[in-house]
């Protein structure tokens, strides 16, 4: 049954507001990216083995408290079909935000010849990856850098019932710019995701363009349990 998995999943969200959130904030929110049963089923997908390259134990690497597990490729259908639907919506503001901010690197307008570079150059394991934070658990502030070659984007999205299924853990921004560090809460229900800066990102006001830093994490998981995935465009050296 091909015509479900030719509907564009990114299709319906609103890409002039996403962008301009994008430009002055860093990050925007696409409600209800996927169904509660979508995030259920995912959810579900990590107690397994199968499916996945790795897992890792924040603690051990001082990255906070909880654990991941990176998807090996093949990943599901609806990762792969949501990465490469929302690369091409997110590849112009990337180059636009390359030029803006005076670098060289130009972005393809497909993620598979985005990946292609990415293998070329050494960067061949896959990122995407479901996290799970239990109580107590938090992510410390970070940047998912994976090698010399970066995407500027990338993409989180909630699994769990904030309120139901858990208490506390919410996405957290921060930016440094010459003028200060400040933070920001992102609150997202079961099944929004947000797409966000990865490393740095251009601010332009009355001086010209401005290069703020941005890291992301997650706060103090309160209680119950909590389930992202976060979708990364590109892999790992
Ligand atoms: O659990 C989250 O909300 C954030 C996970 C994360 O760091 C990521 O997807 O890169
Ligand atoms: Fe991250």
């Amino acid at each position: 049954m091909p015509s479900a998995a030719l509907q564009d999943p990114a299709a319906p969200h609103d890409w002039v507001g996403i962008e301009a959130s994008l430009d002055a904030h860093g990050h925007a929110v696409l409600p209800g990216l996927l169904t509660a049963a979508q995030c259920e089923a995912l959810a579900a997908l990590y107690p397994h083995q199968e499916g996945f390259r790795s897992r890792v134990v924040m603690a051990r690497h001082g990255f906070g408290r909880g654990e991941y597990k990176y998807f090996a490729y093949p990943l599901p259908p609806l990762l792969q079909e949501l990465r490469h639907a929302l690369y091409p919506r997110l590849a112009p503001i990337a180059n636009r935000w390359s030029h803006q901010l005076s670098l060289a690197t130009r972005y393809p307008d497909r993620l598979d010849s985005f990946l292609r570079r990415c293998h070329a150059a050494g960067q061949t394991r896959p990122t995407p990856l479901i996290l799970r934070y239990g109580e107590g658990d938090h992510n410390c502030l970070h940047q998912d850098l994976y090698g010399e070659l970066v995407f500027p984007l990338q993409v989180a999205i909630l699994l769990s019932r904030p309120g139901r299924d858990f208490e506390g853990g919410e996405f957290v921004m921060t930016e440094r710019s010459g003028e200060g560090q400040r933070a920001e809460v992102v609150p997202l229900d079961q099944g929004d995701a947000v797409v966000f800066t990865v490393h740095q990102r251009p601010a332009s006001g009355r001086r010209g363009v401005r290069r703020l830093a941005m890291r992301h994490g997650v706060g103090r998981v309160h209680a119950g349990l909590r389930h992202t995935v976060g979708l990364i465009f590109h892999d790992a050296g």
